[in-house]
């Protein structure tokens, strides 16, 4: 079973207006990472908000981890978690409080010894005190992390995982992403503006454009069909074509 099935996948949000994305379609294989990239505007995070069953589609349909995420959203969101940097943690919990009361939520078993994993693996273990709305941009994306992977997931949904991390830091979340697919098996989707990170992780990527995928394939595939040397050329000359 596919980690993610996504059939003509539509957000309109006002009618005048053209979808903000316009029939996506993809089935995305269990223990793979992939790339959504595009510009600003493009319908990345329209996108994954509409896989977490956040934002009701217009029309299409998501089977995330073979449950339908109109039907079966709350059995499939047990199984899956996500990181935004547009969405803030509680922010005068402390970071410990913060990752238990997202424990709870998701009923995950010997609780603070998970906390002590990923402040460990995180490198959280000085901030776990810290109300959250005190710490820097960095901080929080590594907090966000680590409240994406409280509960195990077999689905992780990241946008932008490493948004506001210095070069050391982003470099050590993408190891520890790496390792955590290797060990775990999970399915990673990431939309990213890193074009270094999204070939380093990513197996296969699609370019959105005003919502429609343009173009899709492996970063070296694609390097290779654009006949450029990296895929930050690919996606100049994919967002410069003319519409
Ligand atoms: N709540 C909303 N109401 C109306 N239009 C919206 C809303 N949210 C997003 N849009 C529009 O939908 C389109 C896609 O936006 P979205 O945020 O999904 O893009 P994105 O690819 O994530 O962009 P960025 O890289 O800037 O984060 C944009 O034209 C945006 O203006």
């Amino acid at each position: 079973m596919p980690a993610l099935e996504v059939e003509a996948l539509v957000k309109r949000y006002k009618p005048d207006r053209p979808p903000a994305v316009d029939g996506l379609t993809f089935t995305m294989p269990r223990g793979a990472t992939w790339g959504l990239l595009g510009g600003n505007g493009a319908g990345k995070t329209t996108t994954i908000a509409m896989l977490l069953g956040l934002l009701k589609p217009t029309s299409g349909k998501v089977l995330a981890l073979g449950h339908d995420m109109e039907r079966d959203r709350f059995t499939a969101l047990a199984r899956m978690n996500f990181s935004s940097p547009y969405i803030a943690l509680p922010h005068r919990l402390s970071v410990a409080e913060n990752l238990r009361v997202y424990g709870h939520l998701y009923g995950v078993a010997r609780l603070e010894e998970r906390i002590g994993e990923l402040a460990e693996e995180l490198h959280l273990a000085d901030l776990l005190d810290r109300p959250a709305g005190e710490l820097s941009a960095g901080q929080k994306t590594r907090v966000a992390l680590a409240k994406s992977l409280i509960n195990r997931p077999e689905l992780l949904l990241l946008d932008e995982p490493t948004a506001s991390l210095d070069p050391d830091t982003a470099d050590q979340i993408r190891s520890w992403l790496e390792r955590y697919r290797e060990a775990t098996g999970c399915a990673i989707l990431l939309a990213s503006h890193n074009m270094a990170e999204v070939e380093r992780l990513c197996g296969h990527v699609m370019m959105l454009r005003k919502g429609v995928v343009v173009d899709q394939g492996s970063p070296d595939d694609l390097i290779a069909r654009y006949g450029r040397g990296n895929l930050e050329e690919v996606f100049l000359d994919i967002a410069r074509a003319p519409a």
